[in-house]
Parts: structure tokens; sequence; C-alpha cells
């Protein structure tokens, strides 16, 4: 007979209420004895683009390398559509792995490899296809992130700064994530390319329903492609919730960081109230 468990109060999900697709619960990360994460919870909601938001050297790239697996944690539990990562065995995890795209700081690509070469890493590892089918396959996502054609058989140093980005995020997208994992997307890039990258990412969550964890100090981003904004500080996720949330909050980091010159002169018109 199939035992029935019934899940704790908080698993539980009502009707319409988005899946929740990352879990993560007192989570506790560092390095030797200096603790980057202490306690720290947070879920990320399927279809959803989750702004991460948090002080230079706060552990934001840490976070993201922890959910991935490439950081070991030290406490707590990681959930990842519903499974606890530390019960999945090697295949298990391989196959999870093919779930997530993930975008790097500065795009990350192989220097000494092509725009299709390096759209196709993710590829050759997980699929066994034929090279011609790889090769469609890399037009399909050069074509997919808004990239000519003829940037394919390019060198990352022959592209922009914008054309790299889109490269990076071809790759990401690579084995048709469900989750994928942005590391600064837009920086470095001018208001207008950082702008068009925003509605890139929005189309795809649009299009492909994509889930979207975003680490971003752009607050044209956070204002305007952010379905919540997390934002981490005292080793923790202090706040989540909607731009209101933010600019209701009286931490003092928050309070500096929405409220500051900077962020309220980009605030969007219907939100200009908010803040006091
Ligand atoms: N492998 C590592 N070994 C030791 N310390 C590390 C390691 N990786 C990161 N750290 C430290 O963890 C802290 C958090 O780093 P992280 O890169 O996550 O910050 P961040 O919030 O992403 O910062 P930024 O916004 O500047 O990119 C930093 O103090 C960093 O030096």
């Amino acid at each position: 007979m199939v035992q029935q468990t019934t899940p704790p109060p908080d698993r539980i999900q009502a009707p319409g209420e988005p899946e929740t697709v990352i879990r993560v619960r007192d989570l506790k990360v560092a390095f030797g004895d200096k603790v980057i994460m202490d306690g720290l919870d947070l879920d990320v909601l399927r279809g959803e683009i989750l702004g991460f938001v948090g002080g230079s050297g706060q552990g934001k790239s840490v976070l993201t390398r922890t959910i991935l697996g490439l950081v070991r944690k030290r406490r707590g539990t990681i959930e990842v559509f519903g499974e606890d990562v530390d019960d999945l065995n090697l295949q298990q995890r391989r196959v999870l792995e093919r779930r997530f795209g993930v975008m790097f700081q500065q795009g990350a690509l192989f220097s000494a490899l092509t725009v299709k070469q390096n759209i196709q890493v993710p590829m050759r590892e997980y699929l066994h296809l034929s090279p011609d089918l790889l090769d469609e396959l890399a037009m399909v996502k050069l074509d997919l992130v808004g990239l000519p054609r003829d940037a394919a058989d390019k060198a990352p140093s022959e592209l922009s700064g914008g054309m790299i980005k889109r490269a990076a995020l071809a790759r990401a997208l690579a084995l048709d994530p469900e989750i994928v994992f942005l590391d600064e997307p837009t920086s470095g890039l001018d208001p207008i390319g950082a702008a068009e990258f925003d509605d890139l990412i929005m189309t795809l969550k649009q299009t492909l329903g994509l889930t979207v964890f975003m680490v971003t100090h752009d607050l044209d981003s956070l204002y305007h492609a952010c379905d919540r904004i997390a934002a981490l500080a005292d080793k923790k996720v202090i706040a989540v919730g909607t731009l209101a949330t933010m600019l209701a909050s009286d931490h003092p980091w928050l309070k500096a960081y929405f409220g500051g010159e900077r962020a309220m002169a980009r605030l969007p018109a219907g939100e200009q109230g908010q803040s006091s």
C-alpha cells in the first residue's frame, strides 16, 4: 500500500498559487570561519523574474553557486522542483542540472571557441546529436536571443558587450532550461542595451515560461523587469516582495538602497508616493 503523507503546512499549495521551484531554508554557508549566510530562507516561484539585490560582497553570487551545487553548504535545505538536492544521486543531479541555465558575470564565454561552439558546449556535454543538428540548434538559440546568424562563427573578442551578453544567454538557454540564473546580466551595458536585454528576458519569460533568478544592481531592471525582489543583508534575505514592499521596509539598508537619490530618480511614476 502506498503510504500517504501530509505535507507540512508551509508546503501546501493553494489552487492557483504559483509553484515554488526553489525553496531554501535555514541556509548556512561559510568559508573557513568567515560566515557568508546564516539562517537564509528564500522561495523562487515558477514563471517569475526574481531580482536578487544586496551590497557588494554580501554573498549573492555565493548563494547562486550554492543553489547550483558548486559551493557546499554548512547547514539548511535546498529543494529544487520539490526535491531536496541532498537526496539526489549523481544521475539525478545531472538530470536536474539540465533544467538549469546559467549566465555568469561578464558572460564567461570561452575565448578560444566561436559563438556557435560556445552555445554547443552544454549540448555536447548532455546531448548526443549529430554535428548538423548541433549547428541547427545553435542557430535556433541565436535567433532566440536576437543575434544575427553571422555571429555564429565569430570569436567572442569580435563581439560588442551587448552581443557577448546575448551569446552568453544563448548558451544558458542551450538545453531549454526551466530556470535561468543570471549574474548581473546588464552590468557594463549602456542604458539602451540594458533596457533591450531586460526586454529580451521578459519576452523569454512570457514565451518560454522561464523562471529567472537574476542577481542585479541595475535599478531599472529591478523596477521594470522583476516581478519580485529579494534583498540580502545581515547574512539573510531581509525582505522579499514587490517594489512596493521594498519601499515600505524600515530596514536601514533597504531604505538607503531604494530611498537614495539615485534610486528615487529612477522610480516608476506609479511608485513615487510609496517611499518617504
Ligand atoms: N571560494 C571562496 N572562498 C573564500 N571566500 C569566498 C569564496 N567565494 C566567495 N567568497 C567570499 O564570499 C563573500 C561573498 O562573495 P560574493 O561574490 O557572493 O558577493 P556578491 O554579493 O556577489 O558581491 P558583488 O555584488 O560585489 O558581486 C565575499 O566576501 C567573497 O570574498
